[in-house]
């Protein structure tokens, strides 16, 4: 299996270089050179398997001859034995074909667990056999950054630098990174918006000199790793619920469109889909892009779903890349042109093959809060605010059949954001209880200016001291 880059002028790599690389060195995003794919008999019996096993059997798609197949599958059951829930992703009824699939029952609380928690063992294997000690960035809204530190802290061939936009994510996301007090791990407060913290990231992958020095990579969803990892839940979903004879729906709170972008992912594998509805808060770039075929950036407002608050989708390129047919000149141009001009006027027949699977809905403060509080009233069920923005924006799913099952993805437990739940329900979430108090804990973290020279200047300092 070999992985090409988005814009067409990087080498094809192999699964484990391409882990490590992050960012292409063209500033595209690798994917893979073709896809693979399941037959329905194999997709189909996947029903009532372990969710290690269906992990191990994704993953092994993608990862080819790099690690031997039995190594994979013993790294899935190490990664998903941390979830609280023996199901780890398990999908829970709401109402008449309205479902949640719960994502939010590893180590920090979210989503980015099920694939953070398999990448910290990936890298493990493979830097180990190179003898290598890596540099990890990453860009956080609030979750990335926790479940990252949580899967490298004190792993001895890799340092991790998270980096998150002061006063922008909750106190509980930031506690998950600010209390680690493991020497390989350093948290930057950066005065700037998440945007800020991504292009720094960029940037930084950008500049030879300085990704050679520190030997950088990074596990934000530029990595295909965290996408492939998170396509998986896609699979025992749909499974339970009648797939792959009968498609399901999929509605997906979005900010940098990686969660969603995995769904895609899984249909190229051959699960039948019938939709991918992106849910947004008001930071609507992408519920604008699928419902009027431009991708025009707007300024980043704050609200009560701040790990959603981004106004550029990172994996946005991965799709246009697909639907202009796999074109990585017109998708650099596109791309290279958007650093400028904060716009991508999507040509009409990759629009056309955008809208055969993609929606777009945007969910308003109000009714975010809203929706918190009726789900409450309705089904007994306290979901946080990145939930409630999808169970919000599935009332408005329209699909031919009306008996597909509609699925939003909770990606995160309310615990992590007790003040919005608050606020909207009255009641303060209880915290589930393996997962340690860290309210009284210590917190380290510098906090430095939105410039890519300060920062880069920092993680060399970082690199050369741990
Ligand atoms: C709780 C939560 N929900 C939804 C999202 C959006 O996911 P994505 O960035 O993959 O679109 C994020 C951040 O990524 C998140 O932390
Ligand atoms: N919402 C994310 C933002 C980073 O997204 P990623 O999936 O590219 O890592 C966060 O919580 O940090």
């Amino acid at each position: 299996m070999r992985y090409v880059s988005t814009r067409g002028e990087a080498a094809p790599i192999g699964f484990l270089d391409a882990v490590l690389a992050g960012l292409a060195p063209d500033g595209g995003l690798y994917v893979p050179s073709e896809w693979p794919s399941f037959t329905k008999a194999e997709i189909a019996a996947f029903a009532g398997q372990p969710y290690a096993k269906v992990a191990a059997a994704v993953m092994g798609k993608f990862v080819g001859n790099d690690i031997p197949a039995e190594i994979l599958a013993e790294m899935c059951e190490e990664a998903y034995a941390t979830f609280a829930h023996s199901a780890v992703t398990p999908v829970k009824q709401l109402g008449p074909n309205r479902f949640l699939l719960e994502l939010f029952h590893g180590p920090t609380l979210a989503f980015k667990d099920v694939a953070m928690q398999l990448l910290g063992r990936l890298y493990d294997y493979v830097l180990e056999r190179q003898s290598r000690k890596m540099t990890i960035i990453c860009a956080t809204s609030g979750d990335t950054g926790g479940a990252a530190v949580e899967a490298f802290r004190g792993r001895k061939n890799a340092r991790i630098v998270a980096l998150f936009p002061e006063g922008r994510i909750s106190e509980v996301q930031r506690r998950f990174m600010t209390t680690a007090t493991d020497d390989n791990v350093a948290c930057v407060s950066i005065l700037g918006s998440f945007d800020d913290c991504q292009a720094i990231v960029k940037q930084a992958f950008q500049d030879d000199q300085f990704r050679h020095a520190v030997d950088l990579s990074g596990v934000n969803s530029i990595n295909w790793a965290r996408i492939a990892a998170q396509s998986v839940y896609y699979f025992t979903a749909a499974v339970a619920l009648g797939g792959p004879e009968r498609p399901v729906a999929f509605v997906v709170p979005t900010g940098n469109f990686g969660d969603a972008y995995a769904a895609f992912v899984a249909s190229k594998l051959g699960l039948p889909i019938a939709q991918i509805t992106c849910a947004t808060n008001s930071n609507d770039i992408l519920a604008r892009t699928f419902e009027e075929g431009r991708y025009a950036r707007g300024a980043v407002t704050a609200t009560q779903s701040p790990a959603m608050d981004i106004q550029v989708a990172s994996n946005f390129e991965r799709l246009y890349f697909e639907a202009v047919r796999r074109d990585g000149v017109e998708t650099g141009r596109a791309f290279r042109g958007f650093g400028d001009s904060g716009l991508i006027d999507i040509p009409p027949s990759a629009f056309a093959l955008m809208r055969e699977l993609f929606r777009g809905a945007a969910v308003s403060e109000a009714d975010t809060a809203k929706t918190m509080l009726s789900t409450l009233n309705e089904t007994g069920e306290v979901i946080d605010p990145h939930t409630a923005v999808g169970v919000a924006a599935a009332a408005r799913v329209q699909l031919t059949d009306p008996t597909i099952p509609v699925v939003v993805l909770s990606t995160a437990h309310p615990a992590k954001f007790p003040e919005a739940v608050a606020a909207a329900c009255g009641l303060t979430p209880a915290t589930p209880r393996a997962t340690p108090d860290l309210s009284q804990k210590p917190e380290r973290f510098e906090r430095l200016p939105a410039s890519g020279e300060t920062v880069k200047a920092f993680v060399r300092t970082f690199a050369a001291t741990t």
